[in-house]
């Protein structure tokens, strides 16, 4: 048995570059590939079926930015925080503490378990990243330990200087021994630029030393207030700046200047920065939502993603960050779909296997439990996810 035809789709959302939406839509799947996409009259036969019952079909989430790799609670800095106590930084050295008393049995099922969770609620490619290990030992275990659950990982040394550590001293640590230990199990390396944290300088030498090492790169900015991390990202040819709270009118004009090569009607060219915004964060830390419409409006491709984290968003639920955005953002049903596909595989620069409904891609698909996709954000919290492909295999 290697071929499956999905049929009786009620609204067959591609993504693709006709963003072609297809009433009465099939799908054939060969082994972790799709095969065919088109009307269900037209379809071919396959050795196995699958009825969608008039249910609605869109590529699986791409969740671009996680942070699966830690263990410890926060509960009660984020009830103090809905009491009006504001967020910090600091509060990663909290969590830092409690994942070096983990084992790696004990953090290994953690990720495992997140990234269940994560599958369950439609998200077929995802991300994470080191940052709570904070020392050359636990940023290696860390990224090691992940790379064996998702799609791909990211060396976040530069989360924050540990407690009673020499900046200098750590950044020496990050781009030296820290960079050279996380390597073999990362493709991509981020900091987090923002007061508390990292400053443009030691962001700019964290970066260049990862890019120098080979990694792709990504730029947590402008999270808590402006700042220089979206012009840095953009300065770089980071694949993406995320978080993008408090942004000037320079900040979007440099970001639009990076999508310069790029065709988003035919999602043809070269891509530029991503700008990738993590709604259920703002959220829970009481930040403006980002502005998405604006950005779009410059021609800058957005991501959404979940962020998932135990300080600022403790939820992967792509499906929430997608009701958010249309809800909230003003962002289209469309706009907000295609974000959380094919934006979070620009901002992974995975845009040529997954993020959306073509053939040849992998076959990651996302079956919801109503007959269109507006009904995400026309019934937000209802359980939407009905059935979820991953690489062609039931997830
Ligand atoms: N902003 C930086 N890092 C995480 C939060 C880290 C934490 O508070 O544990 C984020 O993306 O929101
Ligand atoms: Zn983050």
């Amino acid at each position: 048995m290697t071929t499956t035809l999905i049929t009786n789709i009620g609204e067959l959302r591609t993504v693709d570059p006709e963003q072609r939406v297809i009433r009465d839509g099939a799908v054939v799947i060969d082994r972790e590939q799709i095969a065919w996409v088109g009307p269900a009259v037209h379809a071919p036969a396959a050795d196995k079926r699958f009825d969608a019952a008039g249910r609605a079909l869109l590529p699986g989430w791409v969740d671009s930015h996680t942070h699966l790799v830690f263990a410890g609670d926060r509960s009660a800095e984020f009830e103090a925080r809905m009491a009006g106590q504001s967020y910090a930084a600091g509060g990663i050295n909290v969590t830092t503490e409690a994942t070096r008393n983990a084992s790696d049995a004990e953090l290994a099922d953690l990720i495992r378990q997140r990234v269940a969770e994560a599958v369950a609620g439609g998200t077929t490619y995802l991300e994470t990243k080191t940052g709570y290990g904070l020392g050359v030992e636990e940023e290696a275990r860390h990224a090691r330990l992940a790379a064996d659950y998702v799609d791909t990982a990211t060396f976040l040394g530069a989360h924050l200087v540990p407690k009673g550590v020499d900046a200098a001293a750590y950044i020496d640590s990050v781009t030296g021994p820290m960079l050279e230990a996380a390597l073999p199990y990362v493709d991509w390396a981020d900091v987090f630029c923002e007061t508390g944290a990292f400053s443009e300088e030691q962001s700019r030498t964290v970066l260049r030393a990862c890019a120098e090492a080979g990694l792709g790169l990504r730029v947590h900015g402008n999270q808590l207030g402006q700042g220089p991390g979206v012009r840095l990202a953009a300065e770089m040819g980071a694949a993406s700046v995320d978080h993008v709270n408090h942004l000037s009118e320079d900040d979007v004009a440099a970001l639009g200047a990076t999508w310069a090569e790029w065709d988003s009607a035919t999602a043809s060219g070269t891509p530029g920065t991503v700008a990738t915004c993590l709604p259920a964060c703002d959220l829970s830390t009481r930040q403006p939502l980002a502005p998405a419409r604006r950005l779009l409006d410059a021609g800058v491709e957005v991501a959404l993603a979940s962020n998932c984290n135990p300080g600022t968003s403790y939820t992967s639920s792509m499906n929430f960050n997608v009701s958010t955005a249309v809800l909230q953002m003003h962002m289209s049903l469309s706009e907000a779909v295609r974000a959380a596909t094919l934006g979070g595989a620009l901002a992974l620069r995975a845009q040529e296997w997954v993020g959306s409904i073509e053939v040849g891609k992998r076959a990651d698909l996302h079956l919801l439990n109503a007959p269109a996709a507006i009904h995400l954000a026309y019934r937000p919290g209802m359980p939407m996810t009905a059935a979820v492909w991953r690489a062609g295999r039931r997830g």
